[in-house]
């Protein structure tokens, strides 16, 4: 179907030799064919045996194109040394008319397609600026120029189908090639320095979504790629400092996309990503805070489920303390290099970090996922500027600590997260996460998304698990008898603006973090989602994962 002209270069002499002799039109095999079809139909009325069925195979319109392609072909080896563009243009209009009425197959129509396609055979072209020729501008990885080996970036467009594009603008070429039927031929002047691509490939999570459709100053809409935040990229091709091409790794047959390279999407960010800052839940806006909880009325204590905890992040001010600005500069980043790893046996585990909007049940799954074997799933000790109460004990409910000290772990940047309620501090700290996980076991704590950031470093190799409410419908249902937990006398059941605020705030968590979440689990059925909840902690530990390249060797540059 395609056929790349290169020049003026005439046809291989040794491979004419071993062709069949020449046949012309007059006596070719079309004309056998007519008069044996001719001789055929005066059989056909007399109904004599299998006529019919002859008559209709070598009527059929297939076996005409076929013959009608061979002859032609002929013909072009005879009026060496160039071939007969016009001719086989019209060649193709003819082949194209026979075989109209033919019921297509699927790859029949899908090449059509290719061949239709705006940025034609996986190419671009553009107007070269000085000279006013069209060029090829790029050759799409894995697209059908790119598989043929015959067109390159740089090589100058002569002709398309016999038609010399002189002086047109590059649309005009695309219209000319929209409008051709089947055969596309193309006359080219080859570039003479021929770009060799020895870059290594590399995979990157996106940091931010783009849109090729919306964006206004990529080359080709059509052969951008579209991606969301979080998808993983193969980056195959970074010649052009703008304009990189990748694929997805979860569709790795597609051939590659235009994208912004990290430098454009840089410049692009600055000018309008991120605009809209994280708006923080609201529903406990009219809450009067009681007293802390102590407990939370299980059989077993489990520290790290203090409601005081949560109630205080939401009235956190943690965004103007130093250890949340490592968030806005992380979020600069468009593109993260990332690496398959596998935790080996002997290695440490990697923190689980569940992260949901306030009453999705985060604090639910966390529990009944520690139940399941709470030797081997645990939480961490928070800290607390509070004093002890007679049946608490040091380190077992808290790390209970001075003000002073409180503020040093903050400081310090050794605080994950942190928060004031009724005038006392509450935090975890990465040392009491590293001492559950220096026994060997896996540290499961739940975050405010503001906080992943933090908690992504080398040492604790995070897997973060977003908890997604379900519909509204379902969740008026399943929801009927659970409790939101505000305060330590009242727990008032869900009303239908809570369910309403959380669906909203998790489509906020989702656009604004999506990026960090390695894992989404709907929490609809509390059965089933404790159940995946548990397969994706032994995934995250025992599977391989794509992680920032930075925690694996750490002297990893930026792509
Ligand atoms: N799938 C579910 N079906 C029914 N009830 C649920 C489900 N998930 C959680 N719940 C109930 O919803 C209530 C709130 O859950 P939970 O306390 O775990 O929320 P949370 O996400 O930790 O929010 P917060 O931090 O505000 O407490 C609890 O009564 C819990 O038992």
């Amino acid at each position: 179907f395609l056929h790349l002209e290169k020049g003026e270069k005439s046809p291989d002499k040794k491979s004419m030799m071993e062709l069949p002799p020449v046949t012309s039109q007059e006596n070719g095999l079309s004309q056998i064919l007519r008069l044996v079809l001719k001789e055929l139909s005066l059989f056909y009325s007399r109904d004599v045996n299998g006529v019919s069925l002859l008559y209709d195979l070598l009527h059929s319109p297939w076996l005409q194109a076929l013959l009608k392609v061979y002859e032609c072909l002929q013909e072009y080896i005879m009026k060496k040394p160039i071939p007969v563009l016009s001719q086989a243009q019209a060649l193709s209009c003819e082949v194209v008319e026979l075989l109209r009425e033919v019921p297509q197959s699927p790859e029949v129509r899908e090449l059509r397609q290719v061949l239709k396609a705006k940025h034609f055979q996986g190419a671009t072209i553009k107007r070269h600026e000085i000279t006013g020729d069209i060029m090829v501008a790029r050759i799409i990885h894995g697209g059908l120029a790119d598989r043929s080996g015959l067109l390159y970036a740089g090589d100058k467009l002569v002709e398309v189908n016999g038609i010399s594009v002189e002086g047109l603008e590059p649309e005009q070429v695309i219209h000319i090639l929209a409008m051709s039927h089947g055969t596309i031929m193309f006359k080219v002047v080859p570039v003479s320095d021929r770009p060799i691509n020895n870059q290594t490939t590399v995979y990157v999570r996106t940091m931010a979504k783009y849109c090729p459709w919306e964006d206004p100053i990529i080359p080709c809409a059509d052969a951008g790629l579209p991606f969301r935040k979080g998808e993983i990229l193969q980056i195959v091709d970074r010649n052009d400092s703008l304009w990189w091409q990748a694929r997805k790794v979860s569709d790795f047959g597609a051939c590659a996309g235009l994208i912004p390279s990290n430098h454009l999407l840089k410049r692009k960010q600055r000018e309008f990503w991120w605009s809209q800052p994280f708006q923080p839940h609201s529903c406990l806006k009219s809450t009067t805070y009681g007293e802390e909880f102590a407990g939370y009325g299980h059989q077993f204590f489990i520290a790290g489920f203090r409601r005081s905890m949560r109630l205080c992040r939401r009235k956190s001010h943690t965004s103007q303390l130093p250890a949340y600005t490592h968030c806005y500069n992380a979020l600069g980043a468009p593109y993260e290099e990332v690496v398959r790893y596998q935790r080996h046996p002997s290695d440490k585990h990697r923190l689980i970090v569940l992260v949901g909007p306030s009453g999705v049940g985060v604090n639910e799954l966390r529990r009944r996922l520690i139940e399941t074997d709470p030797n081997h799933f645990q939480s961490a000790v928070p800290h607390t500027t509070r004093s002890k109460k007679s049946y608490e004990e040091d380190g077992r409910e808290y790390h209970y600590v001075s003000k002073e000290t409180f503020e040093s772990l903050v400081y310090g940047h050794r605080m994950l997260e942190y928060g004031e309620y009724k005038g006392n501090l509450y935090g975890t700290s990465v040392d009491a996460v590293r001492k559950v996980l220096d026994e060997g076991k896996v540290c499961v704590m739940d975050l405010e998304p503001q906080s992943i950031q933090v908690a992504r470093t080398h040492e604790l190799k995070p897997y973060v698990i977003f908890i997604k409410p379900s519909t509204l419908n379902h969740m008026r249902q399943s929801r009927k008898n659970a409790r939101i937990i505000t305060d330590y006398y009242v727990n008032i059941k869900f009303k239908d603006e809570d369910l309403q605020e959380m669906e909203e705030l998790a489509k906020k968590m989702e656009t604004q973090f999506g990026q960090f979440f390695d894992q989404v689990i709907v929490n609809d059925s509390l059965q089933e989602a404790c159940a995946e909840l548990l397969t994706a902690v032994q995934q995250a530990q025992d599977e391989p994962q794509w992680v920032p390249a930075t925690w694996i060797c750490s002297d990893t540059e930026p792509p």
